[in-house]
């Protein structure tokens, strides 16, 4: 994490998207390995795209419900610095992928975390929390009235993100950070790097 909002652009899957949120100033970037998205990669392909990632940036691996031994060894192959667990992964899950050594986003449904109790949240050894909508990579917007004051941890706010509506979206959550994926798109699966460009200028001038 950096003093400014962190930001990332997930779901790239060409040389051309990624070269293009690294220029356009974002702090991760992220390849989508949970079966059955339009933008699932290929390990072999993610590793391409990584080592075109500076050192600097976070490569961030979205894994759902993937056994976590496996993930970790996709993990380390690809040179992935952060792992996403997107499903229902446990409190050991991430002590593993944490002990091996990577940096670790939880990802939850926004609903889902506002029915945790404070011991079920404290129970889970992260580094960052990533709020989303129900469905992830759908680009439903979460109602930023059901989260407002209700998050005390480092958190990262994702869900029906755009280069429109980000502004009053940081502005009503604070959060630490923004994720998009189908706000950049210009058709389902396909980034857009003018759009990556417009959202990466809309977060930077919040003050
Ligand atoms: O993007 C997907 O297709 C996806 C599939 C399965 C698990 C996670 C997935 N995406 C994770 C993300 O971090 C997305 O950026 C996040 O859900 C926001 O998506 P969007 O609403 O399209 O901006």
């Amino acid at each position: 994490m950096t003093d400014q909002r962190w930001i990332k652009i997930c779901g790239l899957s060409t040389p051309e998207t990624v070269d293009a949120a690294v220029d356009a100033g974002a702090d991760a970037v992220g390849f989508v390995f949970a079966a059955g998205s339009p933008r699932t990669v290929t390990a072999d392909l993610a590793k391409e795209l990584v080592e075109r990632v500076p050192e600097g940036i976070d490569a961030v691996g979205v894994f759902r419900d993937q056994q976590i031994d496996e993930v970790v060894g996709i993990a380390s192959e690809v040179g992935l610095t952060t792992l996403q667990l997107h499903g229902r992964e446990s409190v050991s899950d991430f002590a593993r992928a944490r002990d091996a050594g990577f940096f670790t986003i939880r990802a939850v449904a926004a609903a889902d975390y506002l029915r945790e109790t404070a011991e079920q949240r404290a129970a889970f050894d992260h580094d960052l929390l990533l709020l989303d909508a129900a469905v992830p990579g759908s680009g439903t917007l979460v109602d930023p009235a059901t989260l407002a004051g209700r998050v005390d941890e480092a958190w990262i706010l994702a869900g029906g993100l755009t280069p429109a509506n980000v502004v009053a979206a940081v502005q009503a959550l604070d959060p630490d950070g923004v994720d998009v994926s189908s706000g950049v798109e210009s058709a389902r699966g396909v980034k857009d790097a003018a759009k990556i460009r417009s959202f990466v200028e809309a977060v930077r001038s919040i003050p």
